[in-house]
């Protein structure tokens, strides 16, 4: 024991492909302030990693067979207040367990980005070094050991990357060890908490009066000191330094004497960096609910008040209302005095939507979306920690935030693939929240018009409330849609055109009526690739195995899954023949047809490429949404949750592509994507039209989306999902392995087939693989692809478990239970 009583041993998890925690030695400087939750810095291996405090003990695990004498000590404690409240650590390690996923990533996941902290060496000088400096000559060009010993006896420690950035990176790098082992500096290792400072700014302010207020302070100023006066004068006395610097034209030193003479004031303040600062708000809609509408909020509120766990799946077709019924519910939860989280997809997290948030709730709302810097989400972030915001709103990692007292978790349009994390730690932030409002007593709502099969599966027997809100509010008709059949079309045209005489009259009509449309086309670019007519080559990407896409705006071949890129060839890279053609269209190739055909029209177009560019994203919406711009072309994107009223054509360019992915979700995605889209049209006072042009004009999911009747499709796809063995009958598993070397990746893969069937000897799953990856190569790797099936989800996680245990050279497996896509 370490003397106060506190447990000696520490349980870490740390941000690394293991599966296990490891037990560390408190040392007893350290002693008491350990706590659960905080973050540690840890040697591990070689490496010197932050890891996070996930359990103490008094006692070594004797199971583990672990030597005392072999047991570390902690290196250093980085947090005294936890950061990782115990709900959140509790959920992380469901999480870890269910998706066979590395606790310590899963933790990390659950952090902000700014709080990861880096792991820093930082350089110091000793008393032996200061020695050394002083028999230095004085004036004579100084050796770099030189510089180097003087910056840190002038300047005090710094880490080797600052060192590096004035000295110069390989040059720094060189003498380090020599003047470590020379004894005249000090290298230790540190964590650094980047982003994760509150930050502090400094203002000016004028000083009371009393205190200049000598009758002839007035005369006795510069013309500079007078316009510095003034501005703070303008401002109502306060202004940011540098704020005030600009507007009054005045140095620093001007403000500086204005201080010494008593004048004004400077003072840091600590700042918060509010993602929604400087907006507008508009005003809110004066609403009254409607019978469905009220029916919903009074079942939700009911097991509000009961708070007990309870999943609602609120199924309400596009603009059926459902935000204002998720708006009243956090209100409701706000008033039990609980908090509510909402999570939103990725980018469809709408600008008008934070908004309106922001005007019903005030500074209780705090916003997490991908799009903040990491210095806004810490700040947002710590504001949850505190308690000041009641309220949350934000993307897929939101699920993690550290919400006080959770009464409401609400999942806007579950059915979004967005929840999916795609990387390690694989999880989906829908199941995920569902666990955590179980864990929390707290009342979860589902809500989409699309719902993903498994939650209407999960519906259907009971293990969610269903809701069902069948039409949109104000009596509003859906749109009317109809299929473009494109093989009539070429038949008629004699040659493919990417845009039917039908949709081209149809935005002609709506323009003229000065109307807005919506044009969808799920792939961006210009052309889908380059094909050579003379050898039938394709340009592909050197790393992976598809094919470049054709960016004309860029002037290149970009690969979308490496981002590799290149110029486009003037001759075929295998027969330098001079005969390349451009092969299918995206949305910027639309873009240039739309805007071809309607000189006068305003066209923008919203995709990853347009919204590169931090709140690129936001303007464009809001500019659409004030009706500056006529037509809008874009990916799925534009697909999401947006309400402008004013739409009133939304045509498909395809979603051909789509629909032929070799994967088992691709009429569900498809189905999805076409209501959802369709959903943008007619939503204000005239209906809307839908044109959905394809070549599949009899495919099941084109028909069904097209007559909107979701529980068609559901009846339909169900049986196709029973008949093969899919979700939600059955639990998948994909285990990939990756090596840029085909012949040691199929070996590797063999093997754990055969770990696998010796685990399967007392379990009862299906296997299927090894084999290609339907992309089988991917930045270099090759891609070899292991499926697993089983009815009952446990026996699929213990199959895998004790296959992964029995293989040890197989932790770079990449295991993803659950997967989206088998891509
Ligand atoms: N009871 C109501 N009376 C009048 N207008 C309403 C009512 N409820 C909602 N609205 C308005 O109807 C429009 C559509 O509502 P909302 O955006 O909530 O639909 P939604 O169900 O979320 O649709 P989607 O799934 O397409 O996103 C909004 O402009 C909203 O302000
Ligand atoms: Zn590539």
């Amino acid at each position: 024991m370490n003397g106060q009583g506190a447990p000696p041993y520490v349980e870490v998890a740390v941000p690394l492909g293991v599966r296990r925690t490891f037990t560390y030695r408190l040392p007893l400087a350290i002693g008491n302030a350990a706590q659960v939750g905080a973050r540690v810095r840890v040697t591990f291996g070689k490496q010197q990693v932050t890891g996070y405090i996930v359990a103490l003990h008094d006692e070594l695990d004797r199971a583990l067979e672990v030597d005392a004498r072999e047991v570390r000590e902690i290196e250093e404690l980085i947090d005294a207040e936890p950061l990782i409240t115990p709900e959140i650590l509790e959920l992380t390690r469901w999480i870890s367990d269910y998706y066979l996923a590395p606790w310590g990533e899963v933790l990390k996941a659950a952090l902000p980005a700014g709080a990861n902290a880096r792991i820093e060496r930082v350089l110091a000088i000793t008393t032996e070094g200061r020695d050394e400096l002083a028999r230095l000559p004085e004036r004579r060009a100084l050796t770099l050991k030189a510089q180097l010993l003087r910056m840190l006896a002038e300047q005090g420690p710094m880490t080797v990357r600052q060192a590096q950035r004035t000295l110069g990176t390989a040059r720094v790098a060189r003498i380090l060890a020599e003047l470590e082992r020379a004894g005249w500096i000090s290298i230790k290792h540190q964590a650094q908490n980047a982003a994760a400072r509150a930050k502090r700014r400094k203002f000016v302010r004028l000083a009371p009066i009393e205190e200049h207020a000598a009758p002839d302070a007035a005369r006795a100023l510069t013309a500079a000191q007078t316009r510095v006066i003034e501005a703070l004068i303008a401002a109502d006395g306060e202004l940011p330094f540098t704020e005030l610097t600009e507007r009054a034209r005045a140095s620093a030193s001007t403000i500086a004497t204005l201080e010494r003479k008593g004048i004004v004031k400077i003072e840091a303040r600590e700042v918060r960096r509010d993602p929604l600062a400087g907006v507008e708000l508009p005003p809110l809609p004066d609403i009254e609910l409607n019978r469905a509408q009220r029916e919903a909020l009074d079942q939700i509120t009911a097991a509000l008040d009961q708070r007990r766990y309870a999943a609602f799946l609120l199924h309400g077709i596009t603009g059926s209302g459902k935000t204002e019924i998720y708006i009243r519910a956090m209100r409701a939860c706000l008033e039990h005095g609980r908090s509510a989280l909402m999570l939103v997809p990725e980018i469809a997290l709408t600008p008008v939507f934070s908004r309106r948030l922001r005007a019903h709730f005030g500074d209780r709302v705090a916003i997490l979306h991908s799009s903040l810097s990491a210095g806004e989400r810490f700040d947002e972030w710590m504001r949850i920690r505190r308690a000041e915001a009641r309220v949350v709103i934000g993307t897929r990692s939101a699920l993690f935030a550290p919400v006080q007292d959770l009464g409401l978790i609400v999942v806007d349009e579950e059915h979004d693939t967005s929840y999916r994390q795609q990387e390690s730690p694989f999880y989906h932030a829908r199941d995920a929240a569902v666990m955590r409002a179980h864990k929390e007593r707290a009342t979860i709502i589902l809500g989409s018009a699309t719902p993903s099969l498994e939650s209407f599966h999960n519906a259907q027997t009971g293990k969610y409330r269903y809701i069902h809100l069948p039409e949109r509010v104000g009596g509003r008709p859906l749109a009317q849609a109809e299929v473009i059949d494109m093989r009539a079309v070429f038949a008629r045209r004699g040659r493919e055109e990417a845009l039917s005489d039908e949709l081209l009259e149809a935005l002609e009509e709506t323009l003229a009526r000065r109307e807005q449309a919506i044009i969808l086309l799920n792939r961006r670019g210009y052309a889908n690739f380059i094909l050579c007519r003379a050898c039938g080559e394709r340009i592909g990407c050197p790393q992976c195995d598809v094919t470049l896409t054709y960016h004309k705006r860029e002037r290149a071949l970009l690969c979308h899954y490496c981002n590799f890129r290149r110029r486009p060839p003037a001759r075929c890279p295998m027969c330098q023949s001079q005969h390349l053609h451009l092969v299918g269209e995206g949305t910027e190739k639309i873009e240039d047809l739309l805007q071809a055909h309607f000189p006068r029209a305003r066209t923008a177009r919203l995709d990853r490429d347009t919204t590169a560019r931090r709140r690129a994203y936001e303007q464009t919406i809001m500019r659409f949404a004030a009706h500056e711009i006529d037509i809008l072309v874009g990916t799925q994107m534009i697909a999401k949750g947006h309400d402008f009223p004013k739409v009133t054509l939304v045509g498909v360019v395809s979603v051909d592509a789509g629909l032929a992915l070799p994967d088992f979700r691709a009429a569900e995605r498809t189905f999805q994507l076409i209501t959802q889209v369709a959903g943008r049209a007619g939503r204000g006072d005239r209906r809307g039209r839908v044109l959905i042009q394809t070549y599949h004009p009899e495919h099941y999911a084109i028909r069904f989306a097209c007559a909107q009747d979701y529980a068609n499709f559901y009846r339909h796809e169900i049986e196709y999902r029973k008949a093969f063995g899919y979700p939600p009958f059955f639990a998948l598993a994909s285990l990939l392995i990756q090596d840029d070397d085909l012949g040691r990746a199929v070996k590797r893969a063999e093997k754990l087939r055969r770990a696998l069937d010796r685990a399967n000897r007392d379990h009862n799953c299906r296997l299927l693989g090894p084999a290609p990856a339907p992309i089988a190569r991917l930045r270099g790797q090759h891609r070899i692809q292991i499926l697993a099936k089983a009815r009952r989800r446990a026996s699929l996680r213990s199959l895998i478990d004790l296959a992964l245990a029995e293989t040890d050279d197989l932790d770079r497996v990449s295991v993803e239970i659950d997967p989206l896509h088998l891509m």
